[in-house]
């Protein structure tokens, strides 16, 4: 399957364009080529985006949007299975776990279509200043225009439509570049909307590298936001590009979750199996620091190993799968890389810690000190470190000692320690009882330090995708 970059419905995979293999991360079987775009496809998309919005879009009703947005949920529920065997081969994505992305996609869409209608203003009493009466104020929402979106490999199809779902419900014009190693998906989903209605030109797909297309659309001044999902420095050098653009930016984290003595052990050790290793770790909000009150923590770790020992590595075509591949083998390597600068410093490996080509063990380090990569950055593997505390100013301090905040996971049953802790932490977004790996789509969602700028959820999104026109009236009569 040879695909290429779809500007203003026209698919451009000429076979004399520059060419990239798509490789399944489990068995290295090729799935698809790329046929590349260049600096000219990208300055295209750009101009059909641009002219689609100021020609139709920028017309196009609530209620249209909205339709089509349904009309794509609608066909995702009946391609599901398309979908998530592509997630599956692309992203090296365990079955079961390909299979939630999918179905919060469809929430996406849904939660998209049904906000579109509901893009409010609001009125401003105009009488309350000393400068005079007799006028009134309003507030519109409006479309920015053409929005650039980028975006990783990690849930190719959900972060993406958590994008493209908000700007088409708020009437923008996209081009949209995916991670050039799992694009299929983003190919697919393109078409899917064009099969909803969605008119040519809304919706330009650029397939290309971050050098090549990704810093052009940055920079082009026609685009008027950013929004981008991926790693700090490409974050950071967006930012730096993006001129007078609004920019979104959804970055790494090193999430921690704290256990007090009053905690559900047994819960937190199955929520936390499944939020430090589903997908391999590689999810921004992965637990990955794992905090346990010293009273609790021999029992929590003996538990913990218990239950990450019994999990299944393997194909993730398979159902029974938990850990399959990492994205490619340099991800593989580099994870255990910091797993052996961890041990050969004095960590202990208490679980895992072997590398077989992508695939890298389920692994959990104790006695880790603050500088260790393993903590003190974002690992994006399936490796977790579990360290004792006494006290909870201690925790919350060791929490809050980090370059990011994006999620975090409190567990305890004391509702007044649980809420001065969350407020206390320093993150996008704090979760009681519950992993800092979980997510809602329709809550806002975005960090704060390196995390990122700005959030997303649908609604959120959207918000960040208009903004507000004010419009006064000066009406006839006395001041
Ligand atoms: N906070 C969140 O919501 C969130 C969600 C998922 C992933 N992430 C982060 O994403 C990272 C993993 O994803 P990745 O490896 O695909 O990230 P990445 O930063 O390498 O790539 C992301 C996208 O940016 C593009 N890109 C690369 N260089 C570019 C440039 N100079 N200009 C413009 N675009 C460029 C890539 O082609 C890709 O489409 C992790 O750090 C993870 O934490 C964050
Ligand atoms: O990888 C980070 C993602 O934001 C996690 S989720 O898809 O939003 O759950």
């Amino acid at each position: 399957m040879r695909i290429g970059s779809i500007i203003n419905g026209q698919e451009r995979n000429e076979d004399d364009r520059e060419s990239l293999a798509v490789l399944n991360p489990y068995n290295h079987e090729e799935i698809g080529m790329l046929a590349l775009a260049t600096q000219d496809d990208l300055n295209d998309a750009v101009e059909s985006a641009f002219r689609t919005y100021h020609d139709s879009m920028k017309g196009m009703s609530a209620h249209q949007r909205g339709e089509i947005l349904r009309n794509a949920a609608d066909l995702l529920v009946e391609q599901k299975d398309e979908f998530t065997s592509i997630l599956v081969q692309e992203a090296g994505k365990p079955l079961k776990y390909s299979k939630g992305e999918v179905d919060r996609a469809i929430q996406v869409l849904r939660f998209a279509s049904e906000l579109a209608k509901n893009i409010y203003g609001e009125l401003i009493p105009m009488d309350a200043a000393p400068r005079g009466q007799n006028r009134m104020g309003m507030v519109t929402r409006k479309p920015l225009g053409v929005v650039g979106a980028i975006t990783p490999f990690n849930f190719p199809l959900n972060l993406s439509l958590h994008k493209l779902a908000p700007a088409i419900a708020a009437g923008n014009t996209i081009v949209f570049k995916p991670a050039e190693k799992t694009p299929i998906s983003a190919y697919k989903l393109v078409k899917l909307f064009e099969q909803a209605g969605l008119p040519n030109g809304v919706l330009n797909l650029v397939i290309g590298t971050g050098k090549e297309v990704g810093e052009p659309l940055v920079q082009h001044d026609k685009v008027n936001k950013i929004t981008f999902t991926g790693s700090v420095p490409v974050g950071k050098n967006i930012r730096a590009s993006a001129g007078l653009k609004k920019v979104t930016l959804e970055l790494g984290s090193n999430s921690p979750n704290i256990l007090f003595e009053d905690a559900n052990v047994e819960d937190a050790v199955e929520k936390l199996t499944t939020g430090a290793f589903a997908f391999s770790g590689q999810v921004c909000i992965s637990a990955q620091r794992i905090y346990v009150h010293q009273t609790i923590y021999e029992d929590f770790l003996k538990k913990y190993k218990e239950s990450t020992n019994k999990l299944t590595i393997g194909d993730p075509a398979s159902e029974e799968t938990d850990i399959g591949p990492m994205i490619n083998e340099d991800e593989a390597k580099r994870a255990k890389e910091w797993i052996d600068d961890a041990v050969e410093n004095g960590a202990t490996l208490q679980s895992g810690g072997e590398r077989s080509g992508t695939i890298l063990e389920p692994t959990i380090l104790t006695d880790v000190k603050k500088n260790m990569k393993v903590i003190a950055q974002e690992v994006f593997a399936p490796i977790v470190s579990v360290m004792p505390f006494e006290t909870e100013e201690e925790v919350v301090k060791r929490s809050n000692d980090s370059i990011y905040g994006l999620q975090a996971g409190v567990f305890t049953k004391d509702i007044d320690r649980a809420f001065r802790v969350a407020n206390q932490l320093e993150m996008g977004g704090v979760w009681i009882n519950e992993i800092s790996t979980y997510r809602q789509d329709n809550h806002p969602y975005g960090g704060v330090k390196q995390s990122g700028l700005g959030k997303e959820g649908v609604k959120y999104a959207i918000d960040d995708m208009t903004e507000m026109k004010f419009i006064g009236v000066k009406l006839q009569g006395k001041e």
